[in-house]
């Protein structure tokens, strides 16, 4: 055994559903924590930063269970060219060693890059159409979305994740970010007071949130749960979208500001710290101790249909 690695090191009876272990971990504390970040919320959802975790720990708890991660992505147009990247960083990064599917969501399914994936890793791919609008495209998600949860995922999935294609993966996401209903807190917005975020401020738009309102501002680019929760979230904004369409109102910042307001309404079961889609990976902030997942810096004129 001198050779194993930590995790082998734990035996797992399934019929009696007890870890056996013999290996040393730190000991959790209920009073020494880290002091400059804020790991629980209002309406006790763990927020996740470095250190608030384990990693051998909580793989070993969320190994045996067998899961399948399901994770979504859109590349309409020109923002195939950040597939690539997003697809090898994931696999070098993101739920290693677990069973993930990915859905690629796009309206050139013959540039697809040829990644290499991990065992028990699959990519299927499906047909969206184009648009002259990026921020219909963006919107665009959340009726596939609606759609895929429906249909595609029942007993197929545990978990999904959704994410915007500019992005890349530097460290880990795992294990640790699963819950019901998953929010990441954005990036630029995470100490500044409620009235200076920027949600849909107009009360005749179903995303409006007044300013003495909203807990944390949400990023739109990454969000999760259940298949279940994130087929009522994607549902819910769908029907939001279209009702604002028929008015002629389109929200701030589109499917974002339509997450915010589910959210608001809908408290996500764990939140995840800008570490899991912080502002560019030269950029830097004292409480982002590990930047896992970041996004890419993009030339709107040159990728965007409309910019
Ligand atoms: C990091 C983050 O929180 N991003 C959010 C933010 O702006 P972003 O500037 O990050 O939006 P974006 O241009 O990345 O568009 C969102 C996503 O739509 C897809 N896409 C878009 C245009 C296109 O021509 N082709 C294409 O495939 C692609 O997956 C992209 O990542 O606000 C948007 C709404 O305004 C969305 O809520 C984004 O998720
Ligand atoms: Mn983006």
């Amino acid at each position: 055994m001198a050779s194993a690695s930590y995790s082998e090191l734990i035996i797992y009876n399934p019929k009696a559903n007890i870890f056996k272990y013999w290996l040393h971990y730190k000991q959790p504390s209920a009073v020494d924590a880290r002091r400059d970040i804020a790991t629980v919320s209002s309406w006790l959802a763990p927020i996740v930063w470095e250190g608030t975790f384990d990693p051998t720990l909580i793989d070993n708890v969320y190994k045996p269970k067998n899961l399948t991660i399901a994770t979504t992505v859109f590349v309409v147009g020109k923002y195939m060219i950040f597939l690539k990247d997003f697809l090898e960083s994931a696999e070098a990064h993101y739920f290693v060693g677990y069973r993930v599917h990915y859905y690629i969501f796009t309206d050139q399914p013959e540039a697809i890059p040829n990644v290499k994936l991990g065992e028990e890793r699959k990519l299927i791919v499906l047909k969206v159409p184009s648009s002259n609008r990026w921020q219909d495209i963006s919107m665009g998600r959340m009726a596939a979305l609606e759609k895929l949860t429906e249909s595609e995922l029942d007993n197929k999935a545990d978990y999904i994740f959704c994410f915007d294609v500019d992005a890349k993966f530097y460290a880990r996401w795992s294990v640790e970010t699963l819950s019901h209903l998953v929010a990441v807190i954005h990036p630029w917005y995470y100490n500044y007071p409620r009235e200076q975020f920027t949600n849909e401020r107009r009360p005749e738009s179903e995303a409006f949130i007044p300013a003495d309102e909203g807990d944390f501002y949400y990023a739109g680019g990454a969000f999760g749960g259940t298949v279940q929760e994130v087929h009522d979230l994607t549902k819910t904004c769908t029907e939001k979208q279209s009702i604002d369409r028929a008015k002629s109102i389109e929200a701030l910042w589109h499917d974002e500001s339509h997450l915010n307001k589910y959210f608001l309404y809908n408290k996500p079961s764990k939140l995840l710290s800008p570490e899991y889609l912080w502002r560019d990976i030269n950029a830097g902030s004292n409480e982002v101790k590990v930047i896992r997942f970041t996004s890419v810096a993009k030339n709107m004129a040159e990728v965007r249909p409309n910019a």
